[in-house]
């Protein structure tokens, strides 16, 4: 027999790791766009969970989007079941109208949509084909918006979605194996337009970026890109994991946080009690920003007897007392 392409061995051994850490039970579920990276990853996750003992199925949603989005749905189900994946779904999403424009609104749907089809089927896992240079550019997005360390760790290989567990196998596969892994087995990717699309920042990052780094500093360089989000991410959990302490720390019975409690901490576990409290009170994560953040650490560090801090959602926060308190709007 014929040696393994180098590139569907690696993916394969990717998705047997990540699979090797689930607990048993329902099915494990590739998310597919149909475009290569999903593609590849499904046809691993094919090969790898009957040899594993789990069963494994795919899940395509169609945003509409696009002309010929239906049929790439329809073609990417029909290969998945010729391949022995089940229970295999393709659903259809309503994107029109929703704010952020069409790109956040298509995620936020299909984000949606995936974890209510996972829910049905009670599966295990949500498994995604973002890749090493999906994290790349994260990363350099990140670094450009002026990001703390939150944003330089990247995408998590493994995140909680509404309760399922939503894994990235690929992020340490470049996307140029998941291209070649495709060819090798024969297998016609989808190409998205948005991609190539020079009006979003991701796809400048893609198509002149990356490449200009890679000549720049050598072909290394996406590799290294992806170390730094992982190291970032493992010294992340251990300031996530100070700042719940102190955030118990610090709380008041009223709900409230001690203004003394708080201006004693180092300013970086500060920052993410505020953030985490922020949180808790209801303010969107995707919203809140650094300079929420900074509004709520002055009432602490700056105090001048300035007024509210304002969140998003509506939300007032007040120095009384030797206090930091919420005014939730009904
Ligand atoms: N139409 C789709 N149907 C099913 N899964 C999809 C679809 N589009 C994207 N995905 C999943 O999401 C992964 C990332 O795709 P893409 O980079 O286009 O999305 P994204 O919006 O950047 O995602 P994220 O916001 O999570 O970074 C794909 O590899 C695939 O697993």
């Amino acid at each position: 027999m014929a040696a393994l392409a180098p590139p569907v061995a690696a993916i394969r051994v990717a998705v047997r790791r990540a699979l090797a850490d689930l607990p048993p039970g329902g099915p494990v579920l590739v998310a597919c766009s149909g475009g290569a990276d999903s593609l590849a990853l499904a046809a691993a996750t094919a090969f790898v969970a009957p040899r594993t003992g789990r069963t494994a199925g795919l899940v395509t949603i169609d945003h509409g989007l696009q002309e010929g989005s239906a049929q790439r749905a329809a073609a990417v189900a029909t290969w998945a079941r010729e391949v022995g994946l089940a229970p295999v779904e393709s659903v259809r999403v309503e994107v029109a109208g929703r704010p952020g424009g069409p790109e956040a609104a298509a995620r936020e749907a299909r984000y949606r949509a995936l974890a209510e089809v996972a829910h049905r089927l009670g599966a295990a896992a949500l498994l995604t084909g973002h890749t090493r240079d999906d994290q790349a550019e994260t990363v350099l997005l990140a670094l450009a918006r002026g990001a703390g360390p939150r944003g330089l760790a990247g995408m998590p290989a493994r995140r909680d979605l509404d309760g399922v567990p939503l894994l990235r196998p690929l992020l340490e596969v470049g996307r140029e194996q998941t291209r070649t892994a495709c060819a090798v087995l024969g297998l016609s990717p989808w190409e998205d337009p948005h991609n190539a699309d020079p009006s979003y920042a991701r796809a400048r990052v893609r198509a002149d970026l990356l490449p200009a780094l890679v000549r720049a500093l050598g072909p290394g360089v996406l590799d290294n890109l992806a170390r730094t989000a992982r190291l970032v991410a493992a010294d992340n959990a251990v300031l996530d994991g100070l700042a719940a302490a102190a955030l118990a720390d610090v709380r008041h019975p009223d709900g409230g946080l001690a203004v003394r409690g708080l201006a004693d901490l180092p300013a970086a576990v500060r920052g993410r009690v505020l953030h985490a409290w922020a949180r808790e009170l209801g303010a969107p994560p995707a919203a809140l920003s650094h300079r929420h953040v900074t509004a709520l650490d002055a009432l602490v560090t700056g105090w001048r007897g300035q007024g509210a801090a304002h969140l998003p959602g509506g939300l007032r926060v007040l120095r009384r007392d030797g206090r930091l308190a919420a005014i939730v709007p009904r």
